[in-house]
C-alpha cells in the first residue's frame, strides 16, 4: 500500500481542466482595443499553420514532393517570425517559390544531395527530367538522383549561425553542416531554440575561466555557452523567485559530466562572496570525490558515471551560495563485470602513502582479482597517484575527518581483499569451503572480525525456514556470488555514506531561502556488445529523462497554447511513452515481471526471458530475440540485452548471515551500514532481521532504481528546466573528428529539429494578463486606461506598436515571439530610469531643504555628547520644539538669527527634548559630513549620503546609550 505513490510517474504540473475558460476580461474589452485586430492580423502572418500546401516551393524539404502532415511545418524556410523574414535570403521570396527547382537551377543555388552511401554532399542542379535531376557535386562528380534526394542548402551568409532557428532551410543536412562548421572552429556550443547543444571537443578549448565567466555575467557576449544557460537560470531564479534546473542529457561519453562541472563552476563563481566562497569551493571539490567513487572506465568513456546525480545549489536572498544537496541515483555494479572498476581502487593502490599501504596491507592494483580481470589497469594520460592526493584534499575540504578517511580506505582495501578470497571443493557435489589464505586473513582484519567468522559466513549461509534454520554448504557459484554480494554491499554503502557526509558538510542550515538551481547529470545511454541489467537500468533512466524533455519542450508547450485558445498547429515529435510503458506497466512491464520472477525460487534467467517474450510482444518497443536475449527499441537506438544475471542482480539481497557478521565487526562504519540496512527493511512489529521479515519488493534493485529515479524526476518537475543536449561527435573519443551519422542519430534522438520547429513557430514568452498588465501597465500615460488586465495588455501591445504577428492573445495569457519582451523590457527600464532620476532630484532637493532647515534651527551642537541628556526636562516650561522654532524663524527671520545666536549657549540645548536633540545631532552630523564632501568637491560620494547618514544615526544611538 505504502508503495503506491512510488509506482506513479511524476505528477503533471497543474493544468486548467478545459479549454472553455474565456475570461470575463475578454467580454469587457474596450472598443478601441480589438482582439480581432490582434487575432485577425495573424491571418496575414506567414504562419506555418496557415500556409496552404504549395505556397512554398519546398515540400517536406524536398523539391516537388507532396508534403506529409508531419512535415507541414518541417522544411519551410519561413519560420513565421519577422526575424526569419529578416534573415530570409532574397532568393526565396514568395514569388520565386512557385517553381523552386527551376529557381535553384536558374540561380545556380546550392542543394544538398543524398548520395547512395547515405551521406549528404553539396551540389548544384544542372537539369531535371521528370522526377530525376542531374546534380553537379562539390567533389566534381555529376550524378543523377531522384528529386527526393535533394534538399535546399542555406546561403553562405547563414554558415555557422549560433542558433539553428536562424537557418532559412531547416533540414538534417543543414543542421549537421552548421554544427560541423562550428565544431571545426572549436565553437562547441550552439543553440537549437531553447536547447543548448554541446558537442564534446575531446580536448581543452579556451572558452572557460574567469574572463569568460565575467563576460557572460556582464552580458558582454551572447554566444551559446553553458555559462549562458547557468546565467539565465540564475537570473530567472533571482527575479522570478522560481527554482531552476539544468538538465544535461546525452549518450555515454557525450560530455554530460564535464558540462555539469562547467555549469557548477559558473554558479560557484556567481554565488561566491562572503560565506558563499567556502560553500562554492566545497561544492566544486565534491566532483573529484564522487567521480573517484562513482565513475569507471568503459569502452565508451574513460570516465563514465556509474550513478546519476542531482546537485542542488541553494542561494541566499542576496544570491550567494548558502549550501548544497546531492541526490544520487543508484550506483551500478562495476566490481565483477570484467571492465575497469571504480577509479578510487586504482587511485588508492597507486597513491596511498607507504604507511597507509602498510596498515592496509595494500598491494599493486594488478594483484587484486576485482581489478585485474580487465585488460586495463591504467588510463592514458591519467595519473592515479596524483588523483589520490587530490581526493584526500577534497575529503578534507568537505570535512571528512582523518579517522573516517582511514576507515574508508580500510573498507576499500577490504573489498579488494574479499575479491581475492578463493574456495576449495570439499565433496563431489562441488560444495566448497573458504581457502584460509592471506586474502581472508587481511579482509577479516580490515573489517574488524575474525577470519574464522568470515570464512564461516562465506561458505555456510543460513537459510531461514518457517521454523528451523537449515545449515548447508554452498556450491562454488553460490559462494562466489555471496562473496561478491558482500563486497558490493560494503562498497555501495560506503558510497551512500560518503554522499551523506558531503551533504552534511554542505548543509544549507538556517539561511534556507528555498531558492535553488539543480543540475542533473545521469549516466548516459549505453549500448555495448553485451548489455545486462545495469545497461537496462541506465537506459530506462534515459528514457525517463527524454520524457521530461519531451513533456516540457513539446507536450506542455503545445498543450498550453491549445488550452489558451491559440491559433496553433501541432508539431509532431517522437514520443517515448510506449517505451516507458514497456518498463513501467503493471503487471506486465519489464520491471514488474523481473520482480515477480526474482521472488519465484524456481525461476532462472531463461524463464525470465521467456516471460518477457510471452507478455511483451505486443509492445512495439520490444523485440524478441534468441535464447535469453531480447531487444528494446529505445529512443536513442535499439539495444540487445542478455538476461543472464538479471535475477541475481535484481534480488540485490545480502544473505542474512552477513548481517550477523557485519553487525559484530569492530569497524564502526560496517556496524552503521548494517543497522541502516536493517532499519530500512525491518517491519515495525518484528525485531529480528530474519530474511523472512524483509519485504522482498523493497529489496529489489530494479524497484529501488525506479524509486530513486522518480524522486529525481519529482524534484525536477517543480523547477523551471533549462536543457543541454550533449553530443558525442565520434566513437573514438578523438578531437577534431565529426562522424556525421553518429551525430545525426543523436540529434534525431534528442529531437533537435522538432525543438527548432516549435521554437520558430512558437511563442517562447508567456505571461498572464495580470502579470503583463502589472509589469508594463504603468508605461501607458492615457487617462482612460482600461481596468481589466486583458484589455490593458492589448493597450500596452498597441501603444508600443508590437506587430500583430509578434504576439497572440490567449484566454489567460499573452504569448510573445522571441525578442518582443526584450524591447518592452528596454522601454520599461528607460521609463524607470527616468522616474528614478526625477525621484532622485526631488529627494535630493527635499533633503537639502530639510538640512537647511535643521542647520538653521540648531542653535548649538554640543561638543560633548554627554551634554545632550544633561538636565533634560529642566526648564521644561521654556522648551521650544523644533517646529516651533522653525515657524518662528519663518515669520521672523531676524528672530531666527537671534535664536541661533542665543542657541549657541549650551543651556538652551539642554532644554530640548532628548529625542529632538538626537535628531538634530544626527542630521547636523550628517549635514556636516555632506558639506565636507561638497567642500572637497567629491560630488560622487554624495550618492552615498543616505547610507552614511544611517551610520551616523547608529553612532548617535551609541552615544546616547553611553
Ligand atoms: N567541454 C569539454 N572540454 C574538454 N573535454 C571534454 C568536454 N566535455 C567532455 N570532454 C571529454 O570527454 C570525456 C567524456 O565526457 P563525460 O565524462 O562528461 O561524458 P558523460 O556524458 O558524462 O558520460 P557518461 O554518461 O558515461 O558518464 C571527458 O572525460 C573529457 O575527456
Amino acid at each position: 500500500m505504502g508503495e503506491k505513490p512510488k509506482e506513479l510517474p511524476p505528477a503533471l504540473p497543474a493544468r486548467p481542466p478545459s479549454k472553455a475558460r474565456l475570461p470575463s476580461a475578454r467580454r469587457s474589452m474596450p472598443n478601441n482595443f480589438r482582439v480581432e485586430n490582434a487575432e485577425g492580423s495573424l491571418e496575414c502572418l506567414p504562419s506555418l499553420n496557415k500556409r496552404k500546401e504549395g505556397d512554398l516551393g519546398f515540400k517536406a524539404g524536398h523539391f516537388g514532393v507532396k508534403k506529409t502532415e508531419n512535415d507541414q511545418t518541417v522544411e519551410s524556410p519561413y519560420g513565421g517570425s519577422l526575424e526569419d523574414c529578416r534573415t530570409r535570403p532574397e532568393k526565396i521570396a514568395k514569388s520565386d517559390c512557385d517553381d523552386n527547382i527551376g529557381y535553384f537551377i536558374k540561380k545556380k543555388l546550392c542543394v544538398w544531395c543524398r548520395l547512395p552511401s547515405g551521406l549528404w554532399e553539396l551540389g548544384t542542379i544542372q537539369s531535371t527530367s521528370g522526377d530525376a535531376a542531374l546534380v553537379s557535386l562539390s567533389s566534381g562528380n555529376v550524378i543523377k538522383v531522384h528529386r527526393v534526394e535533394l534538399l535546399p542548402a542555406n546561403p553562405d551568409v547563414l554558415e555557422g549561425v549560433d542558433d539553428l532557428i536562424q537557418l532559412s532551410y531547416l533540414n538534417e543536412p543543414a543542421v549537421l553542416y552548421n554544427l560541423q562548421c562550428r565544431y571545426s572552429q572549436d565553437m562547441i556550443y550552439s543553440k537549437a531554440g531553447p536547447v543548448l547543444i554541446a558537442i564534446n571537443p575531446f580536448k581543452d578549448v579556451q572558452i572557460y575561466g574567469k574572463d569568460s565567466i565575467r563576460a557572460y555575467r556582464q552580458k558582454l557576449t551572447d554566444k551559446p555557452h553553458v555559462y549562458a544557460v547557468a546565467d539565465a537560470a540564475y537570473d530567472e531564479m533571482m527575479t522570478d523567485d522560481v527554482n531552476q534546473s539544468i538538465i544535461i542529457s546525452g549518450e555515454s561519453g557525450a560530455g554530460k559530466t564535464e558540462t555539469a562541472k562547467v555549469a557548477m563552476q559558473y554558479l560557484a563563481a556567481l554565488g561566491s562572496g562572503s560565506c558563499g566562497t567556502e560553500h562554492a569551493n566545497a561544492i566544486l571539490q565534491t566532483n573529484c570525490i564522487l567521480e573517484a567513487f562513482g565513475n569507471a572506465k568503459t569502452s565508451r568513456n574513460q570516465n563514465a558515471s556509474r550513478f546519476g546525480k542531482l546537485i542542488e545549489f541553494h542561494f541566499s536572498t542576496a544570491g550567494r551560495i548558502c549550501g548544497a544537496f546531492i541526490q544520487t541515483c543508484k550506483l551500478v555494479a562495476q566490481l565483477e563485470n570484467g571492465e575497469r572498476s571504480y577509479h578510487v581502487f586504482y587511485q588508492l593502490c597507486a597513491g596511498a602513502p607507504s604507511t597507509l599501504k602498510e596498515r592496509l596491507n595494500l598491494k599493486r592494483a594488478s594483484e587484486y582479482k576485482y581489478l585485474n580481470q580487465s585488460d586495463c589497469l591504467e588510463i592514458d594520460g591519467v595519473d592515479d597517484a596524483r588523483k589520490f592526493h587530490i581526493l584526500v584534499e577534497a575529503l578534507d575540504v568537505v570535512h571528512v575527518c582523518k579517522e573516517d578517511q582511514e576507515h574508508m580506505f580500510s573498507l576499500l582495501a577490504a573489498v579488494l581483499w574479499l575479491g581475492n578470497i578463493s574456495f576449495r571443493a570439499i565433496d563431489n557435489e562441488k560444495h566448497v569451503e573458504v581457502l584460509a589464505d592471506e586474502a581472508v586473513t587481511i579482509a577479516a582484519m580490515l573489517m574488524g572480525c575474525s577470519s574464522q567468522e568470515l570464512m564461516l559466513s562465506l561458505s555456510t549461509p543460513e537459510i531461514h525456514g518457517s521454523k528451523d534454520s537449515i545449515v548447508k554448504r554452498l556450491t562454488l557459484r553460490q559462494a562466489i556470488d555471496a562473496r561478491d554480494a558482500l563486497a558490493k554491499f560494503i562498497y555501495v554503502s560506503l558510497f551512500d555514506w560518503l554522499v551523506e557526509q558531503i551533504n552534511k558538510s554542505l548543509a544549507v542550515g538556517k539561511c534556507r531561502t528555498g531558492r535553488s538551481i539543480s543540475i542533473l547529470d545521469i549516466h548516459g545511454f549505453e549500448s555495448f556488445q553485451k548489455n545486462s541489467f545495469e545497461q537496462m537500468c541506465i537506459n530506462y533512466a534515459n528514457e525517463r529523462l527524454q520524457q521530461h524533455f519531451n513533456r516540457h519542450l513539446f507536450k506542455l508547450e503545445q498543450e498550453e497554447c491549445e488550452l489558451d485558445g491559440l491559433d496553433w498547429t501541432k508539431v509532431d515529435f517522437q514520443d517515448n511513452q510506449e517505451c516507458l510503458n514497456l518498463f513501467e506497466k503493471k503487471p506486465f512491464g519489464l520491471l514488474s515481471m523481473l520482480d515477480e520472477e526474482s521472488n519465484f525460487p524456481k525461476a532462472n534467467d531463461l524463464t525470465l526471458a521467456n516471460k518477457f517474450k510471452q507478455h511483451l510482444n505486443a509492445n512495439s518497443c520490444f523485440k524478441e530475440e534468441k535464447g535469453s536475449t531480447f531487444s528494446i527499441r529505445h529512443h536513442a537506438g535499439e539495444v540487445l540485452y542478455d538476461t543472464s544475471g538479471f535475477l541475481k542482480k535484481n534480488r540485490d539481497r545480502l544473505p542474512s548471515v552477513f548481517f550477523q557478521l557485519l553487525s559484530s565487526c569492530r569497524c564502526r562504519l560496517l556496524q552503521l551500514f548494517t543497522s541502516k540496512e536493517l532499519k530500512q527493511f525491518q517491519k515495525p512489529e518484528n525485531d529480528s532481521y530474519q530474511i523472512d521479515a524483509l519485504d522482498p519488493s523493497k529489496s529489489s534493485a530494479g524497484i529501488d532504481f525506479k524509486g530513486q529515479l522518480f524522486k529525481l524526476m519529482h524534484q525536477l518537475e517543480s523547477s523551471k528546466p533549462h536543457f543541454i543536449s550533449c553530443i558525442r561527435p565520434n566513437s573514438k573519443q578523438l578531437p577534431g573528428m565529426y562522424e556525421v551519422n553518429l551525430v545525426l542519430q543523436q540529434l534525431r534522438c534528442c529531437g533537435v529539429l522538432e525543438v527548432v520547429r516549435i521554437s520558430r513557430s512558437g511563442y517562447p514568452t508567456r505571461m498572464t494578463h495580470q502579470e503583463f498588465a502589472g509589469r508594463y501597465g504603468f508605461l501607458l500615460l492615457e487617462d482612460d486606461l482600461p481596468q481589466d488586465p486583458l484589455s490593458l495588455s492589448i493597450a500596452i501591445l498597441k501603444r508600443f506598436s508590437v506587430l500583430p504577428e509578434m504576439y497572440q492573445i490567449g484566454y489567460t495569457k499573452v504569448f510573445l515571439r522571441t525578442g518582443q519582451i526584450a524591447s518592452l523590457e528596454d522601454k520599461r527600464k528607460k521609463v524607470l530610469r527616468g522616474i528614478i532620476g526625477v525621484q532622485k532630484y526631488f529627494r535630493g532637493h527635499r533633503a537639502r531643504c530639510h538640512f537647511d532647515q535643521l542647520k538653521e534651527g540648531v542653535p548649538k551642537i554640543p561638543s560633548n555628547a554627554d551634554g545632550l541628556g544633561e538636565n533634560t526636562g529642566r526648564k521644561a516650561g521654556s522648551c521650544e520644539t523644533l517646529d516651533e522654532r522653525q515657524n518662528l524663524k519663518k515669520s521672523h527671520p531676524e528672530n531666527g538669527k537671534a535664536k541661533r545666536k542665543a542657541g549657541r549657549k549650551m543651556s538652551e540645548v539642554k532644554v530640548l527634548p532628548i529625542k529632538i536633540c538626537h535628531q538634530i545631532w544626527q542630521s547636523f552630523k550628517g549635514g556636516c559630513f555632506r558639506l565636507r564632501q561638497l567642500w572637497c568637491g567629491r560630488r560622487r560620494k554624495m550618492l552615498n549620503y543616505r547610507s552614511n547618514c544611517n551610520n551616523l544615526k547608529q553612532d548617535g544611538q551609541n552615544m546616547n546609550q553611553r
